[in-house]
């Protein structure tokens, strides 16, 4: 990792908070105990509707499975819908939560993340939908429909959610057309660019990626959620709306390494980004991390994607392929000259792609370092780790009821591998590292703001110095 020794003023009453913040413990998770909470009315109505959508997919590919499979794909469909149904009953009547039996590389962990959530409750109740955290339980459901599915040869690898991802890219066509194109622009004239230039470049495609965010049908209950205007136009109407923008920040970090090294290059080794949804917040995602390398500003980018579906539409590693190849094949010329660069990245390496058993399990990223050293460590590997999307704000927080003025590194609670980044559009009721009366000014206009996605952030944080 490139050793920052760029002193990032941090005020002095951030880091009076942080310390006020550590003496006074940690905040409870969020959770549905708190009737009318955004989580009771998530795990109430989303979740089961994200159920029910599931089990339509399955039975709506019926006859595709008596296709490929015959009778056999017939019974594999009953079976993954009854398992489904039996979910749907114990997460609405609230039942305790059931280990999994699934015998996935996985399933020890999980499972033993639920004796650690039973111990903290001790005996008296179990663990169970509407009294566990949760950010446990909406992980735990999405789990439970692979299991559903998993258990189920020979539709075992089918995405119940494909359908929805596949679709978003297919409606934002026009939004991905304009990117490309304006990629394509700027990479036309990069050797000519000044240093203002790259960094007001940098930063429109940074806030691109950050609205890709938007995007996400888990908030939306897989209802379509795709881009249809060109991103690049919507830039400065949507500035107002982000609440805390530490881009500055992440400038200073990408081009640090010249005042380290004195020699003028301005190349981060390392860039990861930790990916969130698919369909047209990918795009955005590989189209910033293909400025980052056409420009010099890095050497390497890093993706991590997600093992299996989930949250509705985050990305996989089939849905990271399927991407790129559609985009090779589409027939606009910028867009097939991006997909094409994306794949000769991928084989020089210059590109790599992960997906780390850890990123689809429940836990706080704060219990990374103990519980997945080896996904730390990779991190710890990077001069920039950009985190997208809401969940992974979740995590970062730990989703705990914090008061919106803790500061971001309290909150992290030493999660801290490597200078990292949070572009993130507000769909969960976490929010830390405001000014003091910001959030009761945005609460008096919008009182929905911290879920609607209609506001994001760009929050930066990087490592104490050791
Ligand atoms: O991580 P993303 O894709 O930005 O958002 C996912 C997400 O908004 O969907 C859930 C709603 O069910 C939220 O709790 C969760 O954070
Ligand atoms: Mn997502």
């Amino acid at each position: 990792m490139l050793s920052i020794k760029v002193e990032f003023e941090l005020s002095s009453t951030a880091t009076a908070m942080a310390v006020d913040q550590t003496v006074h413990g940690v905040p409870p998770s969020l959770s549905a105990k708190v009737t009318g909470s955004f989580a009771y009315l998530t795990i109430r109505d989303r979740m089961p509707i994200i159920l029910i959508k599931a089990i339509d997919t399955i039975h709506r590919n019926k006859s595709k499975f008596f296709e490929e499979h015959g009778e056999e794909g017939i019974s594999a469909e009953k079976q993954a819908i009854s398992l489904l149904s039996k979910l749907r009953n114990e997460l609405q009547t609230d039942k305790p939560l059931l280990e999994l039996m699934d015998g996935l590389p996985d399933t020890e962990s999980w499972n033993q993340y639920m004796q650690r959530q039973q111990s903290q409750l001790g005996d008296q109740e179990p663990v169970s939908w509407f009294k566990s955290p949760w950010l446990y339980v909406e992980c735990y459901m999405y789990r439970r429909i692979q299991e559903a599915v998993w258990l189920n040869p020979p539709i075992n690898n089918f995405d119940v959610f494909n359908e929805g991802k596949t679709q978003s890219f297919f409606e934002s066509q026009q939004a991905v057309m304009a990117l490309c194109t304006y990629l394509g622009d700027i990479q036309r004239s990069m050797e000519k660019l000044s240093e203002n230039q790259l960094s007001e470049y940098f930063n429109k495609l940074l806030q691109v990626s950050l609205w890709g965010n938007k995007c996400d049908l888990s908030i939306s209950a897989g209802q379509d959620n795709s881009q249809k205007t060109n991103p690049i136009d919507s830039l400065d109407s949507l500035q107002p709306f982000i609440l805390v923008d530490d881009s500055n920040m992440v400038w200073l970090t990408l081009n640090s390494s010249r005042r380290l090294k004195g020699t003028g290059k301005k190349t981060a080794d390392r860039v990861d980004i930790v990916l969130d949804n698919a369909g047209f917040e990918l795009v955005t995602d590989l189209v910033l991390a293909d400025f980052l390398v056409s420009s010099g500003l890095a050497r390497q980018i890093h993706f991590h994607g997600k093992c299996f579906p989930w949250f509705v539409s985050d990305v996989t590693a089939k849905d990271f392929q399927w991407t790129i190849r559609q985009t090779m094949a589409a027939n606009h010329k910028w867009m097939c000259k991006s997909g094409f660069q994306w794949q000769s990245y991928l084989k020089e390496g210059v590109w790599c792609y992960h997906d780390h058993p850890f990123w689809t399990q429940p836990h706080e990223f704060c219990d990374m370092s103990a519980d997945a050293p080896d996904l730390y460590a990779t991190l710890q590997e990077a001069d920039l780790v950009l985190f997208k999307g809401d969940l992974n704000y979740r995590k970062l927080t730990g989703d705990r009821d914090w008061g919106h003025t803790v500061d971001f590194c309290a909150a992290l609670r030493g999660f801290e591998p490597a200078p990292l980044c949070s572009l993130r559009t507000l769909k969960a009721n976490v929010q830390v590292g405001l000014q003091p009366g910001q959030a009761e000014k945005l609460t008096s206009q919008d009182p929905s703001w911290m879920t609607n996605g209609n506001y994001a952030v760009i929050q930066f944080q990087i490592p104490k110095l050791e």
